[in-house]
């Protein structure tokens, strides 16, 4: 049997979900070495952190780090970066605007009082008149069930976690953007993404008080 892509992280989304996110829409099974102090962090960034930096993934002999070049080599390997070069461009630029607001919620998780207050005020300008309108548009055009050809690609497993998270902070965020509501079903109803989304899988909560806690420990 293959060895399972290995993912070095803590246990937490942060810039490590969106990987768990495409392994799972792929329906990849992988494992989880979670370090839990700044001494472990430590000890990976003197070892195999290549920018002494994570997510780092072990996968078919290699220790990937940088999130765009494990999601790309994953998406690629799984067939979800598109047919040809034009559609894995538009994946890419689909992508790379999911990835926008998803920086901005993973900021907005780390911060406090009225520094929180200001960066949910940006995600809600910043979702309701620049990314879901976007997004709204190419389904529309395009016509298709997903964003680019007529199959899953990388851009919709994005976009699928990009909604999710965002309704976390903004419950009301798809009001007014019909096709993007019918996505949100059919894709929560794709068979690799529903076990994702069950109880049990290795999707990782909203970070309470005590996980944000021990973030800023581990990266201070
Ligand atoms: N270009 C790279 C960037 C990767 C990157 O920023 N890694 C960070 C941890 S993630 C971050 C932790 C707090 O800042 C976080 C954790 C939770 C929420 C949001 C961010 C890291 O390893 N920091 C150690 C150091 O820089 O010494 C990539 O695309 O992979």
């Amino acid at each position: 049997m293959a060895n399972k892509p290995i993912l070095h992280y803590f246990n937490g989304r942060g810039r490590m979900e969106s990987i768990r996110w495409l392994l799972a829409a792929a329906g990849v099974e992988f494992e989880e070495q979670f370090f839990e102090t700044k001494e472990e962090l430590q000890k990976l960034k003197a070892t195999v952190l290549l920018f002494q930096q994570v997510p780092m993934v072990e996968i078919d002999g290699m220790k990937l780090v940088q999130c765009r070049a494990i999601l790309h080599y994953i998406a690629e390997k799984h067939s979800l970066l598109g047919k040809d070069l034009k559609e894995r461009t538009l994946i890419i630029m689909y992508s790379e605007g999911t990835m926008e607001l998803m920086e901005l919620l993973m900021i907005y998780s780390v911060l406090t009082g009225e520094e929180q207050k200001q960066k949910l005020d940006e995600i809600t300008n910043k979702t309701k008149n620049r990314y879901f309108p976007a997004y709204e548009k190419v389904l529309k055009t395009h016509g298709q069930n997903f964003l680019v050809g007529n199959q899953m690609s990388l851009a919709d497993v994005q976009l699928i976690e990009t909604i999710l998270m965002v309704e976390e902070v903004i419950p009301d965020a798809l009001s007014g953007f019909p096709l993007l509501q019918a996505f949100k079903t059919r894709m929560s109803n794709i068979p690799t993404i529903k076990k994702f989304l069950a109880p049990g899988s290795k999707r990782k909560p909203v970070a309470d008080a005590k996980s944000l806690e021990n973030i800023r420990k581990i990266f201070s």
